[in-house]
């Protein structure tokens, strides 16, 4: 089972209308409640497990096997800090850096004029490396989640870091993602081999067909998402982010994976990063955000 919350985490100082401790899909987690939508952040890994704009269906895909603490979520939002993959880093840690299975706490919680939530959480200090991280997330008719790095250390210190966002879709072999076209891409499935984005992203690309796992570099962060059998359209806007990875494993891929398996088809993750050649070189004292912005709407 799930971890179940032990220890007080919604402090009796930040505890407002709207945002109570429970669970969701078997997570202790915070749940938020807004006049223009809902979410749930899981204590574990900080991670935004559910959005849901009022009268839609959740932008985010879940995996139904999700596995319980220690594990990493599949679905949601991973958060992925402070190296993306293993980059840099020797084989024997972690893929996508450590806070995705540390618990998180809450360091606030504010409600706005019109209703929307600001969360900030924050995963516990790693041993070893000035930076601390701290999560903002801003629940109301968008969803905006922001990362905010800090160096508190007297070097500059070199990170890579992603939100590895599932977004929901009805068949990923029947969507499209617009604002890539004409970028450069490294595609992992060819050796990281350089490519350029022709059209829109598609699944079915006759490259490299039926899965995806492409880092676009120097990506201007203004994205859309259809999936016309949804009905629905997703703008990610990102800023502070110049990488953006496009993946889905496909059939094979998604078989050798226990918590995804045949549920392939349901999910696209649009990642917004900095990786690569593109980390962040941060100063000393320096502070850098990335964020994301997503907005849902019925297709025009
Ligand atoms: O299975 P995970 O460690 O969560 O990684 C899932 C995926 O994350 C990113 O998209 C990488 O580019 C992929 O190569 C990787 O397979």
């Amino acid at each position: 089972m799930a971890e179940s919350a032990r220890t007080p985490v919604v402090p009796s100082d930040v505890s407002l209308p709207g945002v109570r401790l429970g669970e969701y899909a078997g997570y202790a987690a915070v749940l938020v409640e807004t006049p223009a939508a809902t979410a749930a952040v899981a204590l574990h890994g900080g991670h935004l497990l559910s959005y849901v704009p009022v009268g839609q269906t959740d932008v985010l895909w879940l995996s139904p096997g999700a596995k319980p603490p220690p594990h990493a979520i599949r679905g949601g939002v991973p958060v992925i800090w402070p190296y993306f993959g293993r980059q840099g880093q020797p084989e024997t840690l972690p893929s996508h850096g450590f806070v995705r299975t540390l618990r998180w706490h809450v360091v606030s919680a504010t409600r706005e004029d019109d209703g929307a939530i600001r969360l900030v959480l924050a995963p516990p200090p790693l041993a070893g490396l000035e930076l601390d991280l701290t999560m903002e997330l801003r629940v109301g008719d968008t969803l905006e989640q922001t990362l905010v790095t800090r160096n508190r250390g007297t070097h500059e210190i070199a990170f890579s870091q992603a939100m590895h966002t599932y977004f929901r879709v009805s068949d990923v072999s029947r969507v499209q993602v617009q604002g890539l076209e004409g970028l450069r891409y490294l595609d992992k499935n060819d050796g990281y081999a350089a490519h350029v984005q022709r059209g829109d992203w598609v699944l079915d690309e006759p490259r490299d067909p039926g899965r995806s796992d492409r880092i676009y570099t120097d990506a201007p962060g203004r994205y859309r998402l259809r999936d016309p059998d949804a009905d629905r359209m997703i703008d990610l806007q990102v800023d502070g982010g110049r990488t953006l990875v496009v993946w889905n494993p496909g059939e094979a891929g998604a078989a050798r994976m226990d918590d995804v398996g045949g549920a392939w088809r349901g999910f696209l993750c649009l990642e917004a990063a900095n990786a690569g050649a593109e980390l962040v070189e941060l100063a000393p004292g320096a502070t850098h955000r990335l964020t994301q912005t997503i907005r849902s709407l019925p297709l025009p």
